[in-house]
Formats: C-alpha cells, structure tokens, sequence
C-alpha cells in the first residue's frame, strides 16, 4: 500500500507525519514504524505521528518513538499543530489530544507555542531533579554540555536498576546566565542522543525554577544542540502552572513509500 507522509523537524527532532484522519493507518504496525523511522532502510526519523480524528477536539496526536514505543512528544506536538495547519484542519489557537490529556497550542508565523500540562511532583535526589511533563525526565546539572557525553551517561541512566523497566529521558543542562541554559538529550525509544527534545527542554526550565526558587512568571531561552527554544512559566508554592513550550516547526520534504 502506499502511504503519503510529510517529514517535519522541530529544532532537529525529526518526524515522519501521516494524516490519519479517515483512520486508513490506524493499523500501521510496530515493525512497519520501526522501518520508516530507520535511517538506512526508511525514510528516517526520531519518531512517528498520526494525525487521528477525534471528536469534541481539532485532532488527535497519536505520537510513536523510532522504537515503535508511545509517550507525549513536545516538539512532535508543536510540528503536528504545524502540519494540521499545513491540511487546513485549524485556524491559529488549536485544542488537542494526546497521550497525556488535552494540549491548548497557537500558531504564529512559524512559532508553535504549545500549552503543556501543569507540574506539581518533583522528585530532588542529591543534585539531580526526576519529574514528568508528558514523559519522564531525568535532569543532571553540569559545568560542560558540549563536552558532556550524553550517550554514555544517559545509557548509563536508562538502564539502571531504578528505571530500566520503563525508561526514562536524560538531560544534561548548564545555566548560561540567568535567563538561559544549554541542554543535551538523551532520549528512550530513540536510545540515543536527539538534537532537541521538547518535553526535556521543558523538565529542565521547570527543575531550573525549582533550583533557582523563581516565583511568578518566568521564562528560559534554551539552546538544544538543534537550535533554540522558550519555555515560560508560572511557579507559586512549588507548583508549575501556564507552562508554555515555544519554538519553530518546520516541513523538510513529503513523500510516497510502499508499506
Ligand atoms: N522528543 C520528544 C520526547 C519523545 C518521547 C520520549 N522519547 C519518551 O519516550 O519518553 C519531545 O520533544 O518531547
């Protein structure tokens, strides 16, 4: 069968997008994932969207990592509010679903900035923070990122006694000045390095504010090593509300394959 896709990227997260609205895809299998997602035998991606249609919400984000397996994906979300305004699907302000409940987001020129969901349990072990925005982020401060090999260590992480059952995203971040942090991902499902990761980029400037003691409303430019992004705040009394995820989504080619 052949299946029509459009590749977006989103500061260097990359993913193949399948407008799933009539439901034809809705039984595209994991080895059939797997393989569009590979570099060498697909067309090559750190994840898989399709676009489902749902009723009571402008669509349904129904995110894969490259391994076939499913979390929430900021940056996947932000090209997914790109791409249904590429099919006409929406206007510029979107509500939407996905696997961590409803996403509110707006389009302006080629910014998405994507509503993400409040954060209240942050979990402080010695110096590192452990929170969840969607999915599971692990965050270690260092003095380096461009030297910090996040592959070994994030492995390292990942596969411990305490998170190798379900995995867990590992983030290494220097704060720049203070506005401003540099960060390194390494992301479960994709078992590797990722040049940005949303919803990392987001538990980093929630466990900065944390660390930093910010009240009220804030925001952190972040450069990922794919480019730069925002993520703005409210912190009152430890709880993270109106968490806004900010950056470019773009188209890099569209496609026909067989599957
Ligand atoms: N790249 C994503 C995160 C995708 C999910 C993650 N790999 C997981 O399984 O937890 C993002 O931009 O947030």
């Amino acid at each position: 069968m052949s299946l029509f896709f459009v590749k977006y990227q989103g500061t260097g997260n990359d993913f193949v997008m399948i407008d799933n609205r009539s439901g034809e895809w809705d039984d595209l299998s994991i080895s059939t994932i797997q393989k569009l997602c590979d570099r060498r035998f697909g067309v090559g991606a750190d994840g898989l969207i399709k676009i489902n249609s749902i009723s009571g919400y402008d669509f349904e984000v129904d995110y894969y990592n490259s391994d076939g397996s499913k979390s929430f994906c900021g940056n996947g979300a932000r090209c997914s509010v790109a791409f249904a305004h590429e099919l006409g699907i929406i206007k510029d302000h979107v509500s939407f679903m996905a696997i961590d409940g409803v996403h509110e987001a707006v389009k302006k020129g080629s910014l998405v900035f994507l509503k993400m969901n409040d954060v209240s349990e942050i979990d402080v072990s010695h110096k590192e923070f452990v929170l969840n925005t969607g999915s599971p982020h692990f965050i270690h401060f260092t003095e380096n990122v461009a030297d910090f090999d996040i592959v070994s260590y994030g492995k390292q992480i990942r596969y411990s006694d305490t998170y190798k059952q379900e995995g867990i995203n590992v983030n290494a971040i220097h704060q720049l000045d203070s506005h401003s942090f540099e960060i390194k991902t390494y992301e479960r499902g994709v078992e590797d390095e990722t040049l940005s990761c949303g919803t990392g980029v987001t538990a980093a400037a929630i466990a900065l504010g944390e660390k930093n003691l910010i009240v009220g409303e804030f925001e952190y430019a972040v450069k990922s090593q794919g480019g730069n992004l925002a993520v703005r705040f409210t912190r009152e009394n430890s709880k993270f509300t109106n968490i806004w995820l900010i950056g470019p989504a773009e188209v890099v080619f569209k496609g026909e394959t067989n599957v």
